[in-house]
């Protein structure tokens, strides 16, 4: 069953521009999902469809029981999180603490559990040693951990992260690999939006190919992955094991480098 409905969405700015048109997806609780797709595909007005900070023009979204054009941001938010590309967007205290603990102060949660989702979500996130800095006294790629932790600290069913490994080192692309698998494990919705075709083979099982406003794909990584008409589509590019792979013409559909090795030995 589906948690998270768009039934024929279509969007417009208020300038006008229609960024999805006709758009519907289905995701169920505790699926971890991939969005890819080129800049301008209508990637982030899709999940902010999904949260309740856009409403559609056309079409319903509906999260859980509820259509989003009957309720408030704040009250969607309290079951789909989503954690903005740029950290500088979202983040509004003068310390990481008052940052994290806003969401669950908010949602109305006592003192005790709203610092122990607040520690929870720190630890998870690693910004444990920094809650009491100013988060511009951080650099860009832990403020990006501040703001997930923000969201994570809330505890709602789906937490989506826009661009998450965007300016991330190798480290920090294994916290959000760590951070995506604890989320997992406790049953949420995990969406992401990215261009890092790599972390989505190793976080991920089912992507969302949109291009030209509209879904061209919705399938597991491998068909995706190994369509070169959807590829081609889309502008996106096969991870670099894959497009090893096909150039040497193995006749495998390989997507790990494990499953390369595997094929070589
Ligand atoms: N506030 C806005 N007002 C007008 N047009 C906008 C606005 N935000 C986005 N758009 C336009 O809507 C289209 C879809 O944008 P969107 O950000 O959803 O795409 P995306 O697939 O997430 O791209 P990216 O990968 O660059 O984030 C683009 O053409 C974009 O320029």
């Amino acid at each position: 069953m589906s948690f998270i409905s768009l039934k024929n969405i279509t969007f417009a700015y208020p300038n006008g521009h229609t960024a999805v048109e006709n758009v519907s997806m289905e995701i169920g609780k505790g699926e971890t999902v991939a969005i890819v797709g080129q800049n301008g595909a209508g990637k982030t007005t899709a999940v902010k469809l999904m949260n309740g900070l856009l409403k559609p023009t056309k079409g319903d979204v509906i999260i859980d029981d509820w259509n989003t054009k009957e309720h408030t941001t704040a009250q969607i938010s309290r079951k789909v999180g989503y954690v903005f590309q740029n950290p500088d967007d979202q983040i509004f205290h003068s310390d990481v603490y008052s940052e994290v603990e806003f969401g669950p102060k908010k949602l109305g949660l006592s003192v005790e559990q709203t610092k122990e989702n607040v520690m929870k979500a720190a630890k998870l996130a690693g910004i444990e040693p920094y809650l009491q800095e100013n988060p511009y006294n951080l650099p860009y790629s832990m403020r990006k951990f501040v703001t997930m932790a923000a969201v994570v600290a809330m505890d709602c069913d789906v937490i989506i992260l826009d661009e998450p490994t965007a300016g991330q080192d190798m480290q920090g692309m294994q916290r959000i690999s760590s951070l995506i698998a604890a989320l997992k494990s406790e049953g949420k919705t995990v969406i992401t939006i990215t261009h890092d075709m790599e972390f989505v083979v190793q976080n991920f099982e089912r992507v969302i190919v949109m291009a030209h406003k509209n879904v061209v794909a919705d399938t597991n990584k491998r068909d995706i992955f190994w369509n070169h008409a959807i590829l081609e589509e889309s502008m996106l590019k096969q991870p670099h094991i894959s497009r090893l792979s096909h150039t040497l013409g193995l006749p495998k559909q390989i997507l790990t480098i494990e499953e390369f090795v595997e094929t070589m030995l």
